[in-house]
This record gives structure tokens, sequence and C-alpha cells, in this order.
């Protein structure tokens, strides 16, 4: 069967239909290509299976991987004709066995080609890249059977992938109308809609992760971490999301800032190496504090170097952070061999992780493809992570807590073009979880009074929020 007479098949079958559809992009359309239909006919998933293949047999590659669901029965086919592995990525986490998001046997560097059935915006493709690029598994080709040419294979290119595809959707439409399946109406009609529709990649994909909030409770359930177990019944019981920045100099003005807000916060954020007279009695007397108001001691180290240097860097003296810190902040821009190297310490037990996903500062590098994959990232290290501090993201796992500085109650302050901070803003629409305040407490006359102000904010802003218990 050539690829005219496939299409006239694929037809017959069903697989294209006329209607009115939602996409998963959530645009409306007038058309749907509905290839899951195909598992009920062998010889014509044979017969697709091998049209991909054709378009890989130039390549070398490791793996075939499917985008789930309705690409699977097609890597599967793929893989089974031409004996290859396959990987599987799976939608949703399994709160069972061994948790993976991955499945199948490959190492870091191995390649692997993807398959979508159709691709519209490119987010269902771009989704199960960076699954698989942050298990190590580097991908340069993708595979469709249909580009609706909505702007999806366009973006994946501009990426840096190069998207082959059997038939773009003006190909299908063509062959049928040839085949007398579509009449001229229906063909204009739909090449008009494609024309008039395309997908704004970005767009989309930012409104899909403006992400729900959770209460705590829920955040304290679903959380893996002791320690981040811990947060959400500190949060609950102090009624305080607040998480105080203690950027001072020296081992008093530490000290004297945490008595002095201990009763409002949750967690006291240290830089220690900033302190010019640091002794690890100073950490013994921070300790006493954190006991005696019932906060958590987050050391922002922001780790970020190869393996080998972030273990030393979380253990060595004389800060030997891993032995009192109840937090730690680590970058990913080295990929996740930096998580793992510090859960490699043996030292993750009392110490959970926050990945910094996003910064603030105005010309960050931390762009959105970053900021995903830190939260990917993140979010395939749930049993050791906390949160992600990031602006604008949010995880879906509900146990994956959104930590967000820059935010202040001076709303005048921020009413100048820039992001909007003020804590109702922050826990409201952007799914804050803890809000860390740095200046706004510690450069104020009234410290304790200050946090006081802001934890009052903090609580209120959180409760008159639309949690998804
Ligand atoms: O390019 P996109 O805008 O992401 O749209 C294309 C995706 O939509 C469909 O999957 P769907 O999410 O409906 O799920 P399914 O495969 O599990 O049925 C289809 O199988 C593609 O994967
Ligand atoms: O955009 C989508 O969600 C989509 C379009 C289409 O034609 N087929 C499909 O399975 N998904």
């Amino acid at each position: 069967m050539n690829k005219k007479e496939l299409a006239l098949k694929l037809f017959d079958l069903g697989v294209l239909q006329f209607g009115e559809f939602t996409l998963k992009s959530g645009l409306q359309s007038p058309f749907y290509l509905d290839f899951r239909r195909i598992v009920a006919y062998p010889d014509i998933l044979k017969n697709i299976s091998e049209q991909l293949w054709n378009l890989v047999t130039d390549l070398e590659f490791d793996h075939l991987c499917g985008v789930p669901y309705a690409a699977l029965s097609l890597s599967s086919t793929m893989a089974v004709l031409h004996s290859k592995s396959m990987i599987v990525k799976r939608k949703e986490q399994k709160k069972h066995g061994t948790k993976k998001m991955v499945e199948g046997i490959y190492q870091k560097g191995d390649t692997c080609v993807v398959i979508d059935d159709v691709i519209s915006s490119g987010i269902s493709m771009i989704e199960t890249l960076e699954a698989l690029e942050g298990e190590g598994l580097k991908i340069k080709h993708v595979l469709s059977i249909v580009d609706r040419m909505q702007g999806g294979a366009v973006m994946l290119n501009d990426y840096g992938y190069e998207v082959r595809t059997v038939y773009t959707i003006r190909e299908v439409l063509e062959y049928l109308k040839e085949g007398g399946k579509v009449n001229q109406k229906q063909y204009t009609d739909t090449l008009v809609f494609i024309e008039t529709n395309r997908i704004d990649f970005e767009q989309v994909r930012a409104r899909r992760k403006q992400r729900t909030s959770y209460s705590y409770k829920k955040i304290g359930k679903e959380a893996k971490h002791p320690v981040a177990k811990r947060l959400t019944e500190i949060v609950l019981k102090k009624k305080t999301n607040l998480c105080c920045s203690a950027d001072v100099k020296t081992s008093a003005e530490l000290l004297a800032l945490a008595d002095a807000v201990g009763p409002n916060i949750c967690m006291i954020k240290t830089h220690t190496d900033n302190l010019s007279d640091f002794t690890p009695e100073i950490i013994e007397e921070l300790k006493k504090l954190a006991e005696k108001h019932n906060f958590l001691i987050f050391e922002d180290r922001k780790f970020a170097d190869i393996g080998h240097i972030v273990m030393q860097q979380f253990t060595a003296a004389p800060l030997c952070i891993a032995d009192w810190a109840d937090v730690v902040t680590v970058h990913v821009v080295a990929g996740s061999s930096s998580i793992e190297a510090l859960k490699a310490t043996g030292k993750l037990d009392t110490t959970a992780l926050i990945v910094v996903a996003e910064m603030s500062t105005q010309d960050t590098l931390t762009d959105q493809k970053y900021t995903e994959k830190a939260m990917t990232i993140a979010e395939q290290h749930s049993d050791i992570v906390l949160g992600t501090v990031s602006q604008n993201y949010r995880s879906d796992n509900p146990g994956i807590m959104m930590l967000t500085p820059g935010i202040n109650t001076d709303r005048k302050k921020d009413g100048l073009g820039q992001t909007y901070n003020h804590p109702d803003e922050a826990f409201a629409k952007r799914g804050v979880d803890i809000m860390i305040v740095g200046r706004g407490i510690y450069s104020s006359d009234n410290p304790r009074l200050q946090s006081e102000i802001y934890k009052k904010i903090g609580w209120e802003s959180y409760l008159k929020r639309d949690n998804d218990a």
C-alpha cells in the first residue's frame, strides 16, 4: 500500500473525522485525527509503522519511544518489526513500584528517536523530550504520522529537533480529494482553518503551566521527604508561610534576627558563607533558636558544580552544611547529576533539597525552557526535593512546593511594569507556597513587627485563594 492508498484506507477506518473537537492545546478544531483506532487493524498498524520506520532508515540510534498514549502502539510495532529497544514514557507517575516516569533499559548518552501520531502544538512531544532528556538520553530526530501544520513542527525545529513526518495534513487532504473522499468545500475549509489557526506554542505552554494551588494539608500528605512534611506541619501550626531571608554579615546579627522573627516564620534562610565570623558554635545557637521558635534552617548555598565538587561542598568543614541544614538549595545547570551527587553523600535523610528553577534577575538565563527542564528534574527526584525556587511555575506535583523570593507588600513599588509581587498575587495567581522576604524585614527598624505583618498578610492571601485540597 503506498502513501495515497494508506491515506484513503485510514479515512475509511474513521481516522479523520469532521465535526467539533477540542484539541489538547484548548483550540477548537473542525477536524480530528484519531489514530488510536488503528490498534483494531493489525495490518494497518504494521503498514503505518513501516512508513514511520522508512523515515529513519538513514539514522543510527539506540531506542524508540512513543509519546503516550496514542503512539505507544506505533513505537512498539516499529521496535518489534525492526528488533529495536523501546523506552516507555509515562503520562503520570505511579504511586507504587519503582515510581519511574521512564521505563526501559538505557544508559545516559544513549540516542533515542521519539514518535507521535500527530503534532499539533508540539506540547506532547516536548513533554516527552524533556522527560527523556532529564534521564540523560540524547534526542535529535522526532517523527509523526501527520503534521497538522499548526506550528508544532516549526517550534520543534526552532528548538533544534529534526522533525520527519509521513504526511502533512495538506498532503492527506490532497490524497482524499483526489480519491473522492472529501469534497472541495471540506478541503478548502480545512486548509483555511489551518492557515488561520496557528497555535502559539509559548502561549499554550504558559497557560498549561498556570498551576493549581494546593492546601498545606494536601502538600504535607503528598510530600515525600520528612523535612517537607515537617515544614507543612510548622506552617499549619504557626499559620505562617513566611521564610525570612537573613542576608546579614555577622553571627550576632543572624542570631538577633532569628530570635526576633522566630515566632512569625516557618523557615530562616541563611548564607553562612557570608558570615565574616562563622564558627560551628553559631550553628548550635541557631539550632537552639530554631527549636525554641519552631522553624527550619534553610541554607541557600545554591550548589552548581559537578557532582564530585558538590559532594565536598555539602559536607566539608568549616560549614559542614550536611550536618545541620534542614533544607539546602541546588542549581541543576549541570543536570540532575548535582542532585544525585548530594544523594550519594547519604546525608539527605535529614536535609531536603530545593531546586533553583527560575531566577528573578532581569537578564537571567533561566528562560522558560530552562525552568521547565529544572522543574522536570525536581519532579523526578521528589523523594529528596522539597520544592523549587521559581517566580512563575508551580509543579503539578502537590508535594513539591513553590518558594518565591522578591515578594513585598508595597504595591506602589511594583506598579511600574515590573512583575507584580504582592503576596495576594503570589499566592492566589501563581500558586506560591512559601514566600521569602529579606530586606522588607531585616532592613526595617523593627524586624519582629515587620515579620508579624508579613506573616498575617501571607496567611490571609493563602486563605483567600482557591486551594485544591
Ligand atoms: O501537539 P499537541 O498539541 O501536543 O497535540 C498532539 C497530541 O495530542 C494527542 O494526544 P492526547 O494528549 O490527546 O493523548 P493520548 O495520546 O493519550 O490519547 C496526540 O496523540 C498527540 O500526542
Ligand atoms: O491537537 C490535538 O490534541 C490532536 C489533534 C488531532 O488531530 N489528533 C489528536 O489525536 N490530537
